[in-house]
């Protein structure tokens, strides 16, 4: 293959929306098997970019070369036939069909198939590549790590040429990450392109040949970042006026690191709690018992699918539990609340799938606000107190700094690690006694992801008790007083951070221990 001849260029792309210039001007060339990282802070149009490669979105101006040969893209399907494929923060996957059936769903009606021998192609694909993943399974049954394989695989039997990654490994267990990588290279290798966007910059460091960033939707450097480090990345995202060097960077992504202190009395605790997934194929909780006091963060790490979203359902009340006192919020049983009745007695929950439980997506800011917040003096007698309603919400996009700060535009038009900012915005500002919180920090930039976990540390300080479920290990040790693991529904012992290593965590994910 001529290697002169670039895989994709974008010459001069602009793109806006109401309000916002989404993308401006930019410039960007893919090289044949070339891992092309795409970086910039939360709302600098990435994936606005990555949309319309991908044709999804069609921009105002500009022009798109592929191999050499200028296109004029107006659907997915057309990207999809030359070979460009996607994979989104959130998955475009049907959850009750299978993987195979997935896939057969973007085939062309002239292709001659049957899910046997589609389920037999699909599997020796995913065998080539270490993709791991069992055909028949209905897709609601799959960890996060396999659901992205699945799309990877899917984008991979349509022989992409661009691989198009929308933040990978945001929701990633370090060793998911480590696989999810050794399939890129070995992509990569056969001559496919990629490009990647991530806020993880020592990931961009350690697999991208070449990246692109972008602020304010507009090309602001070109480099290779294998020369550079994280904190000159970030300070290339973030801008030379606030962006130091080293010392910055670290401030940013190292937490506070914690005193041991004495702990407060219990806020909130679960005794004994088993419960059978509603899940054919999820994760039976097994004798869960745990203890969150006041003044505490406390975190949970695992790999996905070992009864994280059973334990979150049954925490925040989408699933009540056999008994009562199974879960005591200080010394009140709340076992068979339901969400609402949890949520009045001081609890608040950032789920893990952000568009899918954690606003209305088609509901502005204004109203996804009011839907957890209505007990903030939001509403009197039956009646919305507007101004109050609009003050509320605009407090909490400036606190946590979600741009744009339009209260009346759709949760769904915001970019994705805005909208995370948001939906912790909402929850933490209501002051709760508990807060429980599913990936924190998931697909928000470097310096939005110290700012959550300062207010996190407040609010922990302030009095409330806080439970994390995360998979991202660094996030946990930054952040929590004590830390355990779940592992195939049942929890391992818990110790405070400065008593326990990563290893030894690592382990408890594998259920080594
Ligand atoms: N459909 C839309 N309607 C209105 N504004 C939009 C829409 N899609 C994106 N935007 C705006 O365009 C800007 C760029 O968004 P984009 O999603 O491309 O950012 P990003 O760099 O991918 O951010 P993140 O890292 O948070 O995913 C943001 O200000 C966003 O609010």
């Amino acid at each position: 293959m001529n290697q002169l001849v670039s895989r994709l260029q974008v010459r001069n792309i602009s793109k806006s929306y109401p309000g916002c210039l989404a993308n401006q001007q930019v410039n960007l060339t893919i090289l044949p098997g070339e891992i092309h990282a795409l970086l910039g802070e939360n709302g600098a149009g990435k994936s606005t970019l990555m949309k319309i490669i991908y044709g999804l979105v069609r921009p105002d101006a500009g022009e798109i070369f592929w191999e050499g040969k200028q296109i004029n893209l107006h659907s997915p399907s057309q990207a999809r036939n030359l070979g460009i494929g996607m994979v989104f923060q959130h998955f475009s996957l049907f959850d009750t069909l299978t993987a195979t059936e997935n896939i057969a769903l973007t085939l062309s009606p002239k292709e001659k198939w049957n899910l046997l021998r589609l389920s037999q192609k699909i599997r020796t694909l995913s065998e080539a590549y270490g993709l791991n993943i069992e055909c028949d399974r209905p897709v609601h049954t799959l960890s996060v790590g396999e659901k992205q394989r699945l799309e990877i695989l899917r984008c991979l039997y349509h022989k992409t040429k661009l691989l198009i990654l929308d933040e990978p490994t945001a929701v990633l267990t370090p060793q998911e990450t480590e696989k999810l990588f050794a399939t890129l290279q070995q992509i990569a290798s056969d001559g496919c392109s990629i490009l990647f966007s991530s806020h993880k910059l020592p990931e961009v460091q350690f697999l991208c040949s070449n990246a692109t960033i972008l602020r304010q939707g507009q090309v602001v450097a070109q480099c290779n970042p294998q020369q550079e480090t994280p904190a000159s990345l970030a300070k290339l995202m973030i801008g030379s006026e606030q962006g130091g060097g080293e010392e910055f960077y670290q401030t940013l992504i190292s937490g506070k690191q914690q005193k041991e202190k004495p702990l407060g009395p219990v806020c909130l605790q679960v005794n004994n709690l088993c419960l059978k997934s509603q899940n054919p194929y999820g994760m039976m909780l097994q004798h869960i018992d745990l203890q969150v006091h006041i003044g505490e963060i406390v975190g949970i790490a695992g790999v996905a699918g070992n009864g994280q979203t059973e334990l979150l359902a049954a925490l925040s009340g989408e699933i009540l539990c056999p008994q009562p006192e199974m879960i005591l919020l200080g010394e009140m049983p709340i076992g068979d609340c339901g969400v609402a009745k949890r949520r009045r007695l001081g609890l608040a929950y950032v789920p893990e799938e952000r568009l899918q439980k954690g606003v209305v997506s088609n509901f502005s800011l204004l109203e996804n606000a009011l839907l957890t917040a209505h007990s903030q003096g939001l509403v009197s007698r039956g009646r919305i107190r507007f101004r109050k309603l609009k003050a509320w919400t605009q407090r909490i996009c400036d606190a946590f700094n979600v741009s744009p700060a339009v209260i009346d535009m759709p949760a769904a038009s915001l970019s994705g690690g805005n909208l995370q900012k948001f939906i912790m915005g909402r929850e933490i500002s209501q002051n709760p006694a508990v807060l429980i919180a599913a990936h924190p920090t998931w697909g928000v930039d470097v310096s939005a992801t110290a700012s959550i976990h300062q207010a996190l540390i407040e609010i922990r300080d302030h009095g409330a008790a806080v439970l994390m479920i995360s998979e991202d290990l660094d996030e946990l040790f930054a952040l929590c007083d004590r830390i355990g693991a779940i592992y195939k529904g049942q929890l391992s012992a818990f110790k405070p951070v400065t008593q326990t290593s990563r290893d030894e965590i690592g382990r408890w994910m594998a259920g080594l221990e």
